[in-house]
């Protein structure tokens, strides 16, 4: 399927190389190990999917990236940018959505999308009209919801919704792109339409890294993933690295490499071998 979705406008606009370093993270929330000693670096323009099962730690994880956790141990870098020494520096480079993304229910959508571009532009607030008033029209075409613009948010399906954050975490150009589970409430257009934005952010530099359950869009639009299991990583590389590392144990796909690394049953294995036999 063609998408017929036009977002050449969503550029970038950077200055300088934009990238992110996740340096020994641990979460630890009283006694309990959420997550620990993660390692990781994303470049400029990368698209990265964190995969897990439910509890595996991707939440805590994005959640550390974006500075509304702090790491018991470890350090967080934006573009260089210690996001715990720094926070208002690194996090205006970021635009986030979380899994639950809370929104102003008696704000038309217009409204809230500025309300969030002047929380994260204080400086430059009422300069750039145009170019602010240019970009929300792209957004809200690009996402399909240009009808809705000045609808009160209270009357939004939980799709409309998450797409008025995405549009909130995009309208002051973020750097980086964070999103705990961006297709969770989405139409099969809806995410296409997403998949479509995040590969165009990308191309234009911005950094994407997302939280899904749903391997199909990790293989398809990620140039790395992580998979991540009891809070540790467990294997990182392109979805095509992953799958020839362990071409050894059979694993054709994603799916079948994510199941192996974090499946400490095998049950899934073993039954799809028994239905290979079978045919
Ligand atoms: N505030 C908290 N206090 C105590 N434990 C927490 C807290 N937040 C998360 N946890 C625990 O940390 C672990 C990781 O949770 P997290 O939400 O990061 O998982 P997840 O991979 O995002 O799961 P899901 O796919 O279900 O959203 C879970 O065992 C969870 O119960």
């Amino acid at each position: 399927m063609k998408s017929k979705v036009n977002c050449h406008n969503l550029k970038g606009g950077f200055t300088y190389e934009a990238y992110f370093k996740c340096r020994g993270c641990r979460k630890k929330f009283g006694d309990f190990k959420a997550v620990s000693e993660l390692n990781f670096k994303v470049n400029k323009g990368e698209i990265i999917g964190f995969i897990g099962h439910n509890g595996a730690g991707k939440t805590t994880t994005l959640k550390m990236c974006v500075g509304l956790l702090r790491p018991t141990k470890g350090r967080i870098l934006v573009n260089g940018v210690d996001i715990d020494k720094n926070p208002e520096i690194a996090k205006q480079k970021i635009g986030y959505v979380s899994d639950n993304p809370p929104l102003y229910d008696k704000l038309t959508a217009r409204e809230f999308v500025e309300f969030m571009y002047n929380l994260y532009t204080q400086e430059k607030k009422h300069e750039n009209l145009n170019e602010l008033e240019e970009r929300m029209n792209d957004l809200f075409y690009a996402f399909e919801l240009n009808e809705k613009y000045d609808e009160l948010i209270e009357g939004f399906s939980r799709g409309m919704r998450q797409k008025v954050a995405l549009i909130a975490a995009l309208i002051h150009e973020p750097e980086i792109l964070i999103v705990d589970e961006p297709t969770a409430n989405l139409d099969p257009i809806s995410a296409r339409i997403t998949k479509d934005i995040f590969r165009n952010l990308a191309k234009s530099g911005v950094t994407v890294f997302f939280s899904t359950h749903i391997m199909e869009i990790a293989e398809s639009i990620c140039d790395r993933v992580v998979i991540i299991n009891k809070g540790k990583i467990m294997s990182l590389g392109t979805p095509k690295e992953l799958i020839e590392k362990h071409s050894d144990n059979q694993l054709t796909t994603l799916e079948d490499v994510f199941i192996n690394l974090t499946d400490s049953t095998n049950k899934y294995i073993v039954k799809s071998s028994i239905l290979k036999e079978g045919d």
